[in-house]
Parts: C-alpha cells; sequence; structure tokens
C-alpha cells in the first residue's frame, strides 16, 4: 500500500509539476501567516535560505498533523534582490516597478520544500538560483506586465519563466524547476529513496 502523498500549497505550478511527473498527490492548503514569520524572522535576522525553509517546514507541519501517515509537503520561494526579500507584487504598478528595479541586474531565488509525516521533518532542502535579467525597456516591460498580469501576478518575481517572462533574462543559473517554485529533482529523488514512488 504506497504511502499518501499531500502537498500542502495553493500554487498551481507545483501541483501541475508534481501529477505531470506522475504522482497522485491531495491538495491542502495550509492556513498559515506568512507575513508575520516572515517579518519576525527578518526581524531576528534569518538569511534568506532560513526563511524559506522555515516557512517551508510550517506549512508541511500543519497539515501533516492533520494527515496521519501521509508524506507532506510544504514549500516557500523567496526572491532576494540586493539585499532584499521581495514579495509578489499587488499590483500592476508594483509589478512593473519591481522589473524596472530588477531589470540589468542579478537577483537570487530560493525554493525551499520540506516533507513531513506526522508533524516531524523527514527531509529538507532549499535550491537556488540566479537569475540575470535584461535591461529591458520601459515599452516593453509596460506592455509584458498588461499583457501577463492575470498571470504573473501570483509568481514572487512578477514574471513566469515557462511564459513570456523568459524573455526578461540574459542568463540563468540553477534548475528550471527550482525557478518555477520546487526542488523537483531533489524531491522525486528523496521519494523514490524512500520507496513512496517507483523508481
Ligand atoms: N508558474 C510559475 N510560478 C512561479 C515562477 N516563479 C515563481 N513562481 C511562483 O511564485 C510563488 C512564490 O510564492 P510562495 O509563497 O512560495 O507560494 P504560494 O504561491 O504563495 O503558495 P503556497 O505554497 O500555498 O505558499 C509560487 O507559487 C511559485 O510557484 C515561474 O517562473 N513560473
Amino acid at each position: 500500500m504506497s504511502v499518501p502523498i499531500v502537498l500542502a500549497s495553493g500554487s498551481q505550478i507545483r501541483a501541475t509539476l508534481l501529477r505531470n511527473a506522475g504522482l497522485e498527490v491531495e491538495i491542502m492548503r495550509p492556513r498559515v501567516d506568512e507575513a508575520a514569520v516572515k517579518q519576525a524572522l527578518l526581524a531576528e535576522g534569518a538569511p534568506p535560505r532560513d526563511i524559506a525553509d522555515a516557512l517551508a517546514e510550517l506549512k508541511a507541519r500543519k497539515i501533516s498533523e492533520k494527515t496521519p501517515g501521509a508524506l507532506v509537503i510544504g514549500c516557500d520561494q523567496v526572491l532576494e534582490f540586493d539585499g532584499a526579500l521581495l514579495s509578489k507584487p499587488e499590483t500592476p504598478e508594483a509589478a512593473l516597478d519591481q522589473l524596472r528595479q530588477m531589470r540589468g541586474k542579478r537577483h537570487r531565488l530560493l525554493s525551499a520544500a520540506v516533507i513531513c509525516r506526522d508533524g516531524r521533518p523527514e527531509w529538507r532542502h532549499v535550491g537556488q538560483v540566479r537569475l540575470t535579467m535584461r535591461a529591458a525597456s520601459d515599452a516593453y516591460l509596460q506592455a509584458y506586465v498588461a499583457r501577463n498580469w492575470d498571470s504573473i501576478r501570483d509568481a514572487v518575481g512578477a514574471y513566469k519563466l515557462e511564459e513570456e517572462g523568459v524573455r526578461l533574462f540574459t542568463a540563468i543559473d540553477g534548475d528550471y524547476f527550482t525557478v518555477l517554485g520546487m526542488p523537483l529533482l531533489e524531491l522525486l529523488n528523496f521519494l523514490m529513496l524512500r520507496g513512496a514512488i517507483d523508481s
């Protein structure tokens, strides 16, 4: 009898990536005040990697306490730019402003995943990617945001690499899946080693 796998995330792309890999996953969205936890960790001087990891664990643990025996995957992605942590832009204007700040420069995405079972972490990984954004023109960025706002509004960097967002970059140093939102290869490898999925 295979172990149930639960994704504790509201991220559509995370569910798609796992299902496209052939996994049967149940989705259960955790109720976590991410902003409050992030602010508290930032106030303590926690580095971006630890913030992503802590939030991923919190989401996984909350759901795993309600799903005995299941392997629960929690994720969190943070964007580090110019020494600060950026969050998902709330409006098209904020998205345009964020893209204008990041163009011509590099930023880092850190995607954490933690797997909990019965409230205890069994595995964790934080993947990181460095992305170099080209110096796109104001006209292009304005048109880009206007065309894509409905899609990019749920992406931390105001872009989706698998869509038109790829045109914003000149170089990406790291794993594609980690940009999209989870260290998929490492996660699948653990699930196979653990015998939770066929290998
Ligand atoms: N499709 C897509 N999504 C992206 C990309 N870059 C970042 N994201 C998404 O940006 C979101 C980062 O915010 P998080 O707080 O980690 O996740 P969330 O969407 O709020 O969902 P939870 O796991 O429920 O917290 C994730 O959903 C990522 O999948 C991208 O290139 N493509």
